[in-house]
């Protein structure tokens, strides 16, 4: 196991604890949330955890649930009346629990079930924790198809690089799970994170923002490769 994997697990034990029995849970998207979510079926198999349903953030992480056998649990949102916790992974994360989502271009799913969960905790490794956010990632910006160009060039107007997200095993730009593309935002300068957020939301097109606001994170638990954890409230 990379020190990598260990610091995901260790985050990704830490949050099962949030998980009580009767829960209705948010299932994130991404490596770091498949690890909470093979951790949760373990514990499910084994009786440890009872009666839960999983409410899934992205089409990758509902195939995932069906494949571990978890099908009779799965709910999407208009089959619950509440979430009781989300669990979900970040790009990274500052210290007021701001977050960058959507490297796997799921940020609108998981923005939908994260916000709504009555607890939303987020796991990563110590390598997505920053001062400032963004630092490494560009912000991710679902937009509808026809509008693309004009979001593009609105950014581009305030300052920064913007680019139409293209992936691989598939010609032309990525597609999400909504049927939207993606724009990925690099800001000329340093950013307020939620007066960007609710700026950029302003734009006609836009959909959603890949920038989370901390007031509505939990909990961070960062998971270390020694396997320890610390967390931010
Ligand atoms: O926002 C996300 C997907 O849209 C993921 O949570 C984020 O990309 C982190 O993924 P990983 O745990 O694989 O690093």
């Amino acid at each position: 196991m990379s020190s990598a994997d260990i610091a995901r697990e260790a985050a990704a034990k830490e949050a099962i604890k949030y998980v009580t029995d009767g829960a209705v849970v948010g299932v994130g998207t991404g490596s770091t949330a498949m690890v909470f979510l093979r951790e949760l079926h373990r514990l499910i198999s084994n009786g440890h955890v009872k009666d839960v349903l999983l409410v899934p953030t992205s089409t990758e992480t509902e195939i995932e649930i069906i494949n571990l056998g978890l099908a009779h649990l799965l709910r999407y949102p208009w089959q619950v009346n509440h979430i009781d916790v989300a669990v979900d992974g970040a790009d990274e994360v500052d210290r007021n629990k701001n977050l960058v989502k959507g490297g796997g271009a799921a940020l609108t799913r998981e923005k939908i079930v994260d916000y709504w969960a009555r607890s939303f905790v987020v796991i990563v490794d110590e390598s997505k924790v920053f001062d400032k956010i963004p630092a490494k990632h560009p912000i991710p910006i679902e937009v509808i198809p026809f509008a693309w160009p004009i979001v593009k060039a609105r950014l581009e107007e305030i300052g920064g690089v913007v680019n139409l997200r293209f992936g691989s095993g598939k010609r032309g730009p990525i597609v999400t799970d909504n049927g939207n593309y993606i724009l990925d935002y690099v800001p000329k300068t340093e950013i307020v994170p939620d007066e960007a957020e609710g700026f950029i939301k302003r734009v006609p097109g836009v959909v959603e923002v890949g920038l989370f606001n901390g007031k509505r994170v939990s909990k961070v638990i960062i998971g270390r490769p020694n396997g320890s954890i610390i967390t931010m409230d």
